[in-house]
């Protein structure tokens, strides 16, 4: 998989050398590249040079904050997404971004990240690429705000390319984890047996490993109800 990050601050990004996904890029699993969106600005749309590399101006209709151009996004846009790549674009205003979604944008190959600053990307970006057949994706992380889509690009591309085959060591941990069977993750413990006069369920020092499993579904499911009831198939 191609992993392309289109950003105003690529220095933002040189931990993906350092991070796990360091690893992946190593085993030649996951390539990324990153592009400053300025490189993009240098000419303004009747051609003439942009010495400051424009890449906002004021919103229509009025209204506090910028917008992103989309005069250079565009620029950008063409000339990094491939035919069957994924434009996400991180927002605000997107769907909420899911383990499920993570696996679906792993089977991709190819993912383009637009990560837009000021009050957000020109709409008719989006629309464009929709327009000429690429999947367009706006995704939140949540209900909250950023100051742009970078931090969000990069949870993603974490999530997505730790469940790209062979990236994780120990496939197994990928399928017990939270939201993996969209249940919560059971609690876990290690040695000491006993810290601070707190001790580990005794049934995890049984060895009685069918009754351990019980113990854990129901300590997931119990997280659940009480964390995230929304993640519960509805009653009946
Ligand atoms: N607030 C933001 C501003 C810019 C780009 C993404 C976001 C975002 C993504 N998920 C939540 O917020």
């Amino acid at each position: 998989m191609r992993i392309d990050l289109i950003t105003i601050f690529p220095e933002f990004f040189s931990v993906l050398d350092v991070s796990l996904l360091g690893k992946a890029r190593q085993a030649e699993l996951v390539q990324t590249r990153v592009h400053d969106l300025r490189d993009y600005a240098a000419f303004k749309a009747d051609g003439s040079p942009d010495v400051h590399r424009t890449v906002d101006d004021a919103p229509f209709g009025g209204g506090a904050g910028m917008v992103m151009k989309p005069d250079v996004w565009g620029k950008a846009i063409d000339d990094v997404l491939e035919p069957g790549g994924v434009l996400v674009i991180p927002s605000p205003a997107g769907t909420l971004f899911t383990q499920a979604l993570a696996a679906d944008l792993a089977t991709a190959p190819q993912l383009v990240f637009a990560c837009g600053r000021y009050e957000g990307i020109d709409a008719r970006v989006a629309e464009h690429y929709a327009a000429a057949g690429h999947r367009v994706l706006e995704v939140s992380l949540g209900d909250y705000v950023l100051n742009g889509g970078e931090v969000a690009a990069f949870a993603m591309t974490e999530a997505v390319t730790r469940l790209i085959p062979g990236f994780m060591g120990n496939a197994q941990s990928i399928v017990e984890e939270s939201h993996a069977d969209g249940l919560l993750e059971y609690p876990s413990y290690t040695r000491p047996a006993t810290w601070r006069g707190h001790d580990v369920p005794d049934i995890l020092l049984s060895g009685h490993h069918a009754r351990i499993e019980e113990w854990r579904h129901e300590q997931q499911l119990q997280r659940t109800r009480t964390r995230r009831p929304d993640l519960l198939p509805p009653e009946g």
